[in-house]
């Protein structure tokens, strides 16, 4: 088990700090595009929680973002001072190796509508969320920055990745020809409340969630879990991320793509039996490897973050107990796309 890295010197702060970050100040408006979707709902609580009361939002059936003059409407009609880019067609190893190119046509048309919206209608300030998936499949662990395009990419999410390469390079074109202080951030795995708990487009820790608790309330005594068992991954709670988007937007200003994660990671064996125990089911792991692994591991090197001086709060335990229990607790409006054990298809 690796541990989080030491926080750097105080010289490693200065070479990370913006000379003059645009700081966030509650009286902006916020758009937060996506802002019901796992990430985006936890940036709207962050940022709500500190005094923000001129967030926008807008669901995907009041604005398809892969329209680009309903996109155009919406941004010229709201002229946010800040844009926070959630939005995304997102889901997990079966479901991006199953429709490669919804993933990268969808991607590709929201961000690129999101971002010439934001240039053309002042938009002062602009976070864009790529993901872990950029990095090249046999990259060294931990993961710099610096390896992005360095090495062939993980085949079940090739597709996805590149979109969000280019919504890196899209980033950095905007600063450079137009000289606007827009950022991009690269996530480990999120996980959390609001999460998609579908059972075959979901990402492992929802889907492992939902599949022993499923098996709790049924009482059967063997657990599917795809793959090996041997990938090992990194998850950060989604509250976690959003403090460090927001310490991102008030402190961050550099063309280059900064990670967001842990620093730690586990086995998909060891998450499958700490799910286990925290949803109080025991019983028999069967790893069903017809189903594909993905990248061998997918650790960030996280230290350019710690550098800067924040840190997660979550533990991996703490973050399944509390997703559990809001699992639970919202069994009824939760996204699926069909039905619960014992309970009505959506
Ligand atoms: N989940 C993860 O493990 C990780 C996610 N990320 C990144 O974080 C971002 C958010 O992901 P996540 O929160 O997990 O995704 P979710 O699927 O939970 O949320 C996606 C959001 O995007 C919106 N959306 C999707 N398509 C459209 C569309 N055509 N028009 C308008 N809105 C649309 C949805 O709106 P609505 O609800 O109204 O339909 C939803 O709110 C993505 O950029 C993703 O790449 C990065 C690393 C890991
Ligand atoms: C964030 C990242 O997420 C995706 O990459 P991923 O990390 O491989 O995604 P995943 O969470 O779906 O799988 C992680 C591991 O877990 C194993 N696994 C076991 N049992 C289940 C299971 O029941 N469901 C799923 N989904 N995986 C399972 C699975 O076989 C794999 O080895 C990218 O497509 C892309 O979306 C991206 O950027």
């Amino acid at each position: 088990m690796t541990t989080i890295p030491s926080s750097p010197s105080a010289a490693d702060l200065s070479v990370e700090r913006s000379p003059s970050p645009a700081r966030l100040t509650p009286d902006q408006s916020v758009y937060v595009a996506g802002h019901r979707g796992l990430a985006g709902s936890a940036v709207w609580r962050a940022l709500a929680g500190r005094g923000f009361d001129h967030l926008v939002g807008a669901t995907s059936s009041e604005v398809d973002l892969r329209d680009r003059e309903a996109t155009m409407d919406f941004v010229s009609a709201k002229r946010p001072d800040v844009m926070v880019v959630a939005a995304a067609r997102v889901g997990g190893i079966l479901a991006n190796d199953t429709y490669p190119a919804e993933f990268l046509s969808d991607n590709l048309r929201i961000q690129v509508n999101l971002m010439d919206a934001a240039r053309e209608f002042g938009v002062s300030r602009l976070l864009f969320l790529g993901s872990s998936c950029i990095y090249p499949k046999f990259a060294e662990q931990p993961i710099k920055e610096s390896s992005l395009l360095t090495g062939a990419l993980e085949p079940t999410n090739d597709a996805y990745a590149i979109a969000k390469i280019a919504g890196i390079m899209q980033v950095q074109s905007i600063r450079k020809q137009y000289g606007l202080p827009y950022i991009s951030a690269m996530p480990t795995n999120l996980y959390g409340p609001g999460d998609n708990f579908d059972a075959t487009n979901s990402h492992v820790m929802p889907a492992l969630i939902r599949r022993f608790h499923e098996a709790k309330q049924a009482g059967v005594d063997e657990v599917t879990i795809w793959g090996s068992g041997t990938p090992r991954r990194e998850f950060l709670h989604v509250d976690d991320l959003a403090s460090a988007l927001v310490f991102l937007l008030e402190n961050y200003d550099s063309p280059e793509t900064i990670n967001v994660g842990t620093g730690i990671d586990v086995t998909i064996r060891e998450l499958a039996e700490t799910i286990a125990d925290v949803v109080g089911w025991s019983g028999r792991l069967r790893f069903d490897t017809s189903k594909p692994d993905g990248t061998p591991r997918k650790l960030l090197d996280v230290s350019r973050l710690r550098g800067m001086g924040w840190a997660p709060s979550v533990s991996l335990r703490d973050g399944v107990e509390s997703t559990y229990r809001w699992f639970t607790g919202n069994l009824n409006t939760i996204r699926v796309e069909d039905g619960l054990v014992g309970l009505p298809t959506h």
